[in-house]
């Protein structure tokens, strides 16, 4: 492994589910769309789209782990919705082999203040703390909700994000849990950009 300071906190996790249940996710591997790891060869249909709008050229690349088949829905209700917070350990390993020899600033996407103190933790820092990998928060996160819309209704999303005001480094990389319309990467996008992001690459743990 290439030494990295980012792999100083890189130690052996255990895992945190057996092999029988693991093997209910369904990795995304092969040929995938460049800009968001959806399962088509080349670029996907959304991410064409995305790429003849106002937010064109804003993610040089990226990659999602695992597709939403039934395990992965049951797995993400328990984990979000039912505020299962010790469920954040069971992709530690896979996310950290993912981002820990990664050179971007890690920058989760964040959840809005209202909706943290309802659901009582981010499930994305969680998610990444498991994982040991260190992040910055560069964005603070409107009450838009995007689960509760339609595909259409999301991709026409009023701006979801503001920067916070902190120092951006060149080179980012947006982490989520789960990437649907691409919405919320994209506005996310746009905001570090105009803040002084010059290469932003994004990832999920899940490609709906
Ligand atoms: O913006 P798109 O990709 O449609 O939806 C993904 C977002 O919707 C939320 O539930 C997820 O946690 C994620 O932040």
């Amino acid at each position: 492994m290439q030494a990295s300071w980012r792999s100083l906190f890189m130690n052996d996790l255990n895992e945190a589910v057996c092999t029988k249940c693991k093997a209910e996710f369904e990795s995304i591997t092969g040929n995938a769309c460049l800009y968001c790891g959806a399962l088509e060869d080349g670029v996907c249909r959304d991410c064409l789209y995305w790429e003849q709008t106002e937010y064109a050229g804003l993610i040089t690349k990226g990659q999602c782990l695992y597709r939403y088949n039934a395990a992965m829905q049951t797995y993400f209700h328990q984990y979000k919705f039912l505020q299962d917070v010790i469920l954040s350990e069971v992709f530690a390993k896979e996310v950290q082999h993912a981002l820990a020899k990664v050179e971007a600033v890690i920058v989760p996407i964040p959840m809005n203040p209202k909706k943290l103190k309802e659901r009582t933790f981010a499930q994305v820092d969680a998610m990444l703390e498991s994982a040991r990998l260190p992040y910055k928060h560069l964005l603070t996160k409107n009450e838009d909700v995007q689960g509760k819309k339609t595909k259409t209704e999301r991709m026409a999303s009023a701006p979801l994000f503001q920067w916070n005001g902190e120092a951006v480094p060149k080179k980012v990389i947006l982490v989520d849990d789960l990437y649907t319309t691409g919405t919320t990467m994209r506005h996310a996008a746009k905001v570090l950009k105009s803040a002084g992001a010059e290469e932003i690459e994004l990832f999920c743990l899940i490609r709906g």
